[in-house]
C-alpha cells in the first residue's frame, strides 16, 4: 500500500485495512466455534480452554512482530491485541468464570485480566484460600493468586494451600506493580491514616517513612478493600493501591509509584482442574520435605536435576507448619514439561529418595 499523503487518503487506507481486519476476526470467531464442537465429538467434556495453545499464538505473534512484517508497535502491545481477540473467540466456545482476590480492583484482578483478557467473569473472593475452594468446587473454572513479589517475599497461604490442594498449576503471570497513593482529598497534607494489604506496606516502607512518617498503617485484606475503606472514610484517610482500584473507587492519586523499588514484579499462578500439554518452554513446579536426619538429604534431592541439566529456576523453603521438630517444604520450579522422558526419569528418581512429593503442575512460562 503506497504512503498516504492526504487524511482522506490515509482513511481511506484505514477504512480498507478495517474491513479487512473485521472479515478475518469475524471468520476466526467462527472457526473457534468449529474447534468447540470438534473438542464434544472428541469427548472433551471440560471447557475448551487450552493454555499450551495460547501461548504459542501469543509467543508467534511476538516473533512475527520482530520478523520482516513487524511493524511499530512493541511485542506486547502486539501480544496484548492477540490475547483479546483470543479471548473473544473462547468465551464463544466456553465462557469461563475465574476467581481472584477481591475486591474490585486488587492486583489479582489485574493479573486475571493480564492472562485471560477480558472476556472472561472475573469472580471476587474474599482470601486466598476461598479462591481454591471455589475452583475445587466448580464455582469458578479457574482461579489466579499470588505467589511471590520481588521486594515482599512468598505469599505463605499460596504455599500452604498448594501442598494439599487436587488443582493443578495450569499457568503463570508475571505483573509489574506500581502503587499509587490514593485519597477523597487531593493533597498529601493532612493525612493521618494509610490502609493497603501488608506486602504493600512491605513494598513501599522507605516511601511512607520519608512522606508520610507519623500517618497510622492500618493493614487490611487487600488493596481493593483498603481503597473501598480510603473512600468510605474520606479526608484525612488513603490506601496505596493500584490504578484501577482508585478509579474504581473514584479516588484522587496523591502520588503515583510510590513503591521503593520500580522493577517491583508480582509473580502470580493460575490453577484449575486440567493439566495442560506441553507448549515447547515450559514451567514444571514441585514441592517436597527431605527425609529427617540424614546428612546431604537436600543435596540428594537436587543432584538429579544437575546431572540431567534441567535448570531450576525457583527454590524456596517453607517450614511445615504442624511438624514439631524442623521440617521444610522445598519449592521447586525448573525447566521443562512433565512429560518429557528427561523430566519424567528425573522426577521418578525425586519421588523414591523424598519423604513428601507433589507435582503442583507443568505449564506454560508466561508469555508476556
Ligand atoms: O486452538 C484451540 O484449541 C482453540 O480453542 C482456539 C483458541 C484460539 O482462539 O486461538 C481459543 C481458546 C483456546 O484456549 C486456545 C486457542
Amino acid at each position: 500500500m503506497a504512503v498516504p499523503q492526504t487524511l482522506a487518503e490515509a482513511r481511506s487506507q484505514i477504512d480498507a485495512i478495517d474491513e479487512q481486519l473485521q472479515t478475518l476476526i469475524s471468520q476466526r470467531a467462527r472457526i473457534a466455534q468449529a474447534v468447540a464442537l470438534i473438542k464434544q465429538k472428541m469427548g472433551d467434556t471440560g471447557d475448551h480452554y487450552r493454555p499450551s495453545r495460547e501461548a504459542q499464538v501469543l509467543r508467534r505473534a511476538m516473533e512475527r512482530n520482530q520478523g520482516p512484517d513487524g511493524g511499530p508497535l512493541a511485542d506486547e502491545t502486539i501480544a496484548r491485541l492477540m490475547r483479546e481477540i483470543m479471548s473473544v473467540c473462547l468465551s464463544l466456545e466456553s465462557p469461563l468464570t475465574v476467581a481472584y482476590l477481591g475486591p474490585e480492583g486488587t492486583y489479582t484482578q489485574a493479573a486475571v485480566q493480564k492472562h485471560f483478557g477480558d472476556s472472561v467473569t472475573a469472580r471476587p473472593t474474599r482470601a486466598i484460600d476461598e479462591i481454591f475452594r471455589d475452583v475445587e468446587t466448580g464455582a469458578a473454572d479457574y482461579g489466579v493468586v499470588p505467589i511471590a513479589n520481588s521486594i515482599g517475599g512468598l505469599v505463605s497461604s499460596t504455599l500452604d494451600e498448594l501442598v494439599h490442594t487436587k488443582l493443578h498449576i495450569c499457568g503463570e503471570v508475571a505483573l509489574p506493580i506500581h502503587h499509587q497513593l490514593l485519597s477523597t482529598q487531593s493533597a498529601l497534607d493532612g493525612i493521618r491514616k494509610v490502609y493497603s494489604h501488608a506486602q504493600s506496606f512491605a513494598q513501599c516502607r522507605k516511601w511512607l517513612d520519608a512522606r508520610l512518617p507519623n500517618a497510622e498503617r492500618e493493614v487490611v485484606a487487600s488493596n481493593g478493600e483498603a481503597a473501598r475503606r480510603a473512600a468510605a472514610e474520606g479526608d484525612g484517610v488513603a490506601a496505596i493501591a493500584s490504578l484501577q482500584a482508585g478509579k474504581f473507587n473514584a479516588l484522587n492519586i496523591l502520588a503515583s509509584n510510590v513503591e521503593d523499588d520500580p522493577s517491583n514484579t508480582t509473580r502470580f499462578l493460575v490453577l484449575g482442574k486440567q493439566e495442560p500439554g506441553a507448549s515447547g518452554d515450559d514451567i514444571t513446579s514441585i514441592v517436597m520435605t527431605a527425609h529427617r536426619n540424614q546428612p546431604g538429604a537436600l543435596f540428594k534431592l537436587l543432584q538429579p536435576f544437575a546431572e540431567a541439566g534441567l535448570d531450576l529456576t525457583r527454590l524456596e523453603s517453607r517450614q511445615v507448619r504442624d511438624s514439631v521438630v524442623t521440617d521444610y517444604y522445598f519449592f521447586i520450579d525448573f525447566a521443562g514439561h512433565a512429560t518429557d522422558e528427561k523430566v519424567r526419569n528425573v522426577l521418578e528418581t525425586v519421588r523414591s529418595s523424598a519423604a513428601f512429593f507433589k507435582v503442583l503442575g507443568s505449564y506454560p512460562r508466561a508469555v508476556m
